[in-house]
């Protein structure tokens, strides 16, 4: 990694001026609703990444348990539902459509549809907090692709909200959350010596260092290397900003639970296993926690719903290591629908959306990582060949 080769780009270049937006389209990952759903919704998410067949069958038991049904299309119609209210609330004409990556309703139907309701300028909202291919670049491929599918180009505009991660309505309630689970181990008589645990999806080492963007910081500074220490201990971006989240967490709990321990661990890992991903496992993480751990909170930090890598892989392997162990724990929440989050959200439309040429709402960012850009540079959490995207400078 170094910052040499390539100049810092001004902030202004990552910062789109506000702008009139005629609708909101809430972009998700999309998951099966039935068991016949299930093998074709696996090929939709596995399309040429050599996922083996072995780990499709695995990952298909996992839908199968729960009746072929992810829950997280019905989480999203949620979102969209509080989403319509907050923002009715404040008085906005902003319809807010919703598709997904990898189920119906796909981006193309989304798009055609919102056409054909006469809507042109689209900010799009995506269920991801963290910078990375998965959580962002792939989103802005795939409704690129989905744009020149339906041949709608020349006709919709589309332009991105930044990622969220240190946004106050992220961070606060996962600050409540992570405070409860503690309170819980205590009112159990487990709080004695707690340990939490922030887990977020693994992903290829490489991925990881290419998450975010290659030169500088959304604002045009410098990537801290060589002295920055949530770049250097890995991971990238995506990894230094669940640190920086994880860390403001534990800060904001100190008045109630000073010196609690924490790590930082990863789930759900696929592919190829002589590649190398993001480490240490969460399960291994709990086998290795110390015998003296009286009690664990295992905080999902890397999701925003409770969707099915948190009802299986946390919920139900990562509980049944701590069961192994005679391991009090307790998962906490994800963000889903809380007020405050839905909140959050609106507020960072109204970062970018201004109907009548009043001012936008100020960009709040609890971490010096952010506030986050609104486009990535063109080259930002590129992995194997770039496709086209929308939301990218220049
Ligand atoms: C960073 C990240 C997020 C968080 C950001 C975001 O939310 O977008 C995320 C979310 C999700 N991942 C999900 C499901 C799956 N992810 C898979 C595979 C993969 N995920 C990856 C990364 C991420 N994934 C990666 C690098 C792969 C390897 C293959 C590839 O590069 O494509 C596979 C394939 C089988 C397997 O697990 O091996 C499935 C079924 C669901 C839906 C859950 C439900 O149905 O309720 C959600 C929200
Ligand atoms: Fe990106």
């Amino acid at each position: 990694m170094t910052t040499d080769a390539l100049p810092p780009l001004a902030a202004s270049s990552r910062v789109v001026p506000p702008a009139s937006y005629d609708c909101i389209l809430l972009a998700g990952f999309g998951g099966p609703e039935g068991q016949d759903d299930v093998i074709p919704y696996l090929r939709n998410v596995t399309r040429g990444r050599g996922v083996p067949d072995e780990r499709l069958e695995e990952v298909a038991l996992h839908y199968r348990h729960f009746g072929g049904i992810s829950p997280i299309n019905e989480q999203n119609r949620e979102l969209k539902v509080a989403l319509e209210a907050e923002i009715a609330a404040r008085g906005l004409a902003l319809p807010v459509y919703w598709g997904n990556r990898f189920w119906a309703p796909y981006f193309a139907d989304v798009l055609r549809e919102l056409h054909a309701d006469g809507h042109c300028r689209v900010l799009v909202l995506v269920t991801t907090a963290f910078s990375s291919y998965s959580g962002c670049r792939a989103y802005r491929e795939d409704i690129a692709a989905a744009l020149s599918e339906t041949g709608l180009e020349g006709e919709l505009a589309l332009d991105k909200v930044r990622q969220y991660f240190d946004h106050p309505g992220f961070v606060e309630p996962n600050i409540d959350a992570v405070r409860g689970g503690l309170r819980a181990l205590a009112a159990e008589g487990n709080g004695a010596r707690p340990h939490v645990i922030f887990s977020t999806h693994s992903i290829p080492s490489t991925a990881a260092d290419a998450s975010g963007p290659r030169e500088s910081r959304p604002d045009g500074t410098p990537v801290p290397v060589g002295g920055g220490e949530e770049w250097n201990a890995g991971g990238g971006w995506y990894a230094a900003q669940q640190r920086a989240i994880a860390t403001l967490v534990m800060d904001a709990v100190k008045d109630e639970f000073p010196d609690v321990p924490w790590s930082l661990v990863y789930q759900s890992r696929s592919g190829d296993p002589s590649v190398p991903w993001l480490e240490p496992d969460i399960n291994l993480a709990i086998e290795a926690l110390d015998a003296d751990v009286s009690g664990l909170v295992i905080s999902p930090l890397g999701f925003v719903s409770d969707h099915m890598e948190v009802a299986w892989d946390l919920d139900n392997e990562a509980l049944e290591t701590c069961g192994k162990r005679g391991l009090a724990a307790v998962r906490v929440p994800t963000v889903g629908v809380e007020p405050r989050f839905v909140s959050g959200l609106v507020d960072l439309v109204q970062e970018r959306h201004t109907a009548d040429g009043s001012a936008p709402m100020e960009r709040r960012a609890l971490t010096d990582l952010g506030p986050w850009q609104d486009v990535c540079p063109a080259d930002c959490c590129v992995g194997r060949g770039s496709k086209p995207t929308i939301a990218s400078a220049g």
